[in-house]
């Protein structure tokens, strides 16, 4: 059965529920075990995540990269027109103003550009999709019209986003070139993109808080950016990680980069537009992309490090209940130690005689009962010595009763160190009357032993005046028995060895006696 309570040695009571201190530990232990099995889950979950954000970048930059392609086709389509009208057709100014009366009703019809102007071989403007031309409208210097003036061919230039010198605005020019029949430098027709344009639609995708949208040319000229910074317009990107991977890696891709804008690292997908020299890329950070991901895994280190205290706590509860419960253990086994020591000593102490240290009358009786039963089951002769001091009252009236003590004491040492048989039982009969039970033995053998005993007392040479041998002496009489079946009880061994003690005295004391006529009666 499990102990619940000890006493503890200062008497405070001591609560052991390791049951339930151990039902508490196994709980948190499962509980732990499922959630490094969820943090393992959870790890895994960032590539999930990760592919997750790849797929939006990839998604949100084909749409960026359509958008671009389709607004520069729209502005491509107004100009392939007119481009090819004058080439066929001359620069006569009827012609001019025709062309110039139908660029004003397309670029009407395209809200993202600024306008479309044709230059002559000077760079000087000639037509105008805006409202009127000014005499300023000189675009000589502009790249657009040095790339057109030197290279003759028929593709349509993107050149380097600036800030148009009619509108005031950011723009991105698309350009082509007009030539003359035999095939000479006529001059330059342009159409020009707000740069805002490209940001409004920027602006529509969910980018959390530190995500990116770039235009740049396939040349590394930044067109624009999102988050917007005016003075990046043009900005030179070709040290920068999107640029680089779209030289080494080719027209797209996704990676892992940190930016040489804002030093931030991103999850970045890049895309050259299909038709035109340009390069649109989006990027999330990767703070945002983890960030469900990482507060998931704060969560469940949270939760795993309170089971831990949980666990640690129960563990050392459940140590020290161990602990207490070995100590109270101890307590309780030294207690039983202690029970049984005090037990035998009492049971010791009820056996024996207090003035000569041998047995009692009371161990003697139960000793000759359990003998005799044990002589009657084995068929072993059993032997019995009664002792009696001679003249003992006249010791007394002479010596004193302490000093009649005393002897008897001394006796009593003599005839345990007579009897060596550890079978053997000396007991005080009563007053000075000593006994000593023999099994096993017969008449022979207790009369030797009877015998060696009074030589001993003789030997002891303890003075008696009173009596005529000069010193103590002792008379004992000797009886054995084989109990038969029919035999209960060992008095008539007690009365035999009574009978012989009396001859003894009546023979003259000092001496020992046997009862051999009885003994032979008793034979079963
Ligand atoms: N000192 C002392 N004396 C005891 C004790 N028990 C019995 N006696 C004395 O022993 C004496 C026994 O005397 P008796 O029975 O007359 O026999 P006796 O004087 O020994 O003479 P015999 O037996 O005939 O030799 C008595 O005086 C008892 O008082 C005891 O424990 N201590």
């Amino acid at each position: 059965m499990p102990l619940r309570h000890w006493e503890t040695a200062g008497n405070a009571p001591i609560r052991v529920r390791p049951a339930k201190a151990g039902a508490i530990y196994f709980v948190a232990l499962v509980m732990l075990s499922f959630l490094i099995a969820q943090g393992w889950a959870l790890v895994q979950m960032r590539d999930v995540e990760i592919d997750n954000a790849r797929i939006a970048t990839f998604n949100m930059t084909r749409a960026l990269a359509q958008q671009a392609d389709d607004t520069l086709r729209a502005a491509d389509v107004a100009l392939v027109g007119v481009v090819d009208r004058l080439n066929a057709e001359g620069m006569a100014p009827s012609l001019l103003a025709q062309i110039e009366r139908l660029l004003k009703q397309t670029a009407a019809k395209l809200p993202a550009l600024d306008g479309v102007n044709v230059y002559d071989a000077q760079g000087r403007g000639l037509i105008t999709s805006r409202q009127q031309i000014t005499s300023s409208f000189d675009i000589a210097d502009r790249e657009y019209f040095q790339y057109h003036a030197r290279n003759n061919d028929t593709q349509a230039h993107v050149g380097t986003p600036n800030t148009s010198r009619v509108s005031g605005a950011l723009i991105l020019p698309i350009s082509r070139r007009i030539n003359h029949a035999d095939g000479t430098f006529a001059g330059v027709a342009v159409a020009t993109i707000e740069i805002a344009y490209f940001r409004e639609f920027q602006a529509r995708f969910k980018l959390e808080n530190q995500g990116a949208i770039m235009l740049m040319t396939d040349t590394g000229i930044m067109v624009t950016r999102r988050p917007f910074d005016a003075s990046l317009v043009g900005a030179d990107v070709t040290r920068g990680p999107v640029f680089k991977m779209y030289r080494s890696t080719g027209p797209e891709g996704t990676a892992v980069m940190t930016a040489k804008v804002d030093g931030i690292e991103r999850l970045y997908s890049y895309r050259h537009l299909d038709h035109y020299p340009l390069v649109v890329a989006s990027a999330l950070s990767m703070n945002d992309v983890l960030a469900a991901w990482r507060k998931n895994i704060e969560r469940t280190l949270a939760t795993g490090a309170v089971l831990l205290f949980v666990l640690m706590v129960f563990g050392l509860r459940l140590i020290a209940l161990i602990g207490e419960r070995e100590r109270a253990q101890q307590a309780l086994t030294e207690a039983q130690h202690a029970l049984e020591s005090v037990n035998r000593e009492l049971e010791r102490l009820s056996l024996q005689d207090g003035l000569t240290g041998l047995s009692n009358r009371r161990h003697f009786d139960m000793a000759l009962e359990e003998e005799f039963k044990r002589a009657m089951r084995a068929h072993t002769p059993l032997a019995l010595l009664m002792i009696d001091v001679d003249f003992f009252k006249r010791f007394n009236d002479t010596y004193g009763h302490p000093a009649g003590d005393d002897c008897l004491k001394q006796l009593g040492t003599a005839l345990r160190l007579a009897h060596s048989r550890p079978g053997d039982l000396a007991a005080r009969y009563g007053g000075e009357e000593l006994v000593v039970l023999l099994p096993n033995t017969d008449t022979g053998g207790a009369a030797e032993l009877a015998e060696r005993f009074r030589q001993a007392v003789l030997e002891q040479a303890i003075p008696h005046a009173g009596n005529p041998a000069g010193f103590v002496t002792v008379s004992i009489g000797v009886a054995s028995c084989r109990p038969g079946r029919n035999q209960a009880s060992g008095n008539a061994l007690i009365e035999a060895a009574d009978k012989a003690l009396y001859r003894a005295k009546d023979g003259g004391r000092n001496r020992v006696c046997a009862d051999l006529p009885k003994l032979r009666s008793m034979v079963g």
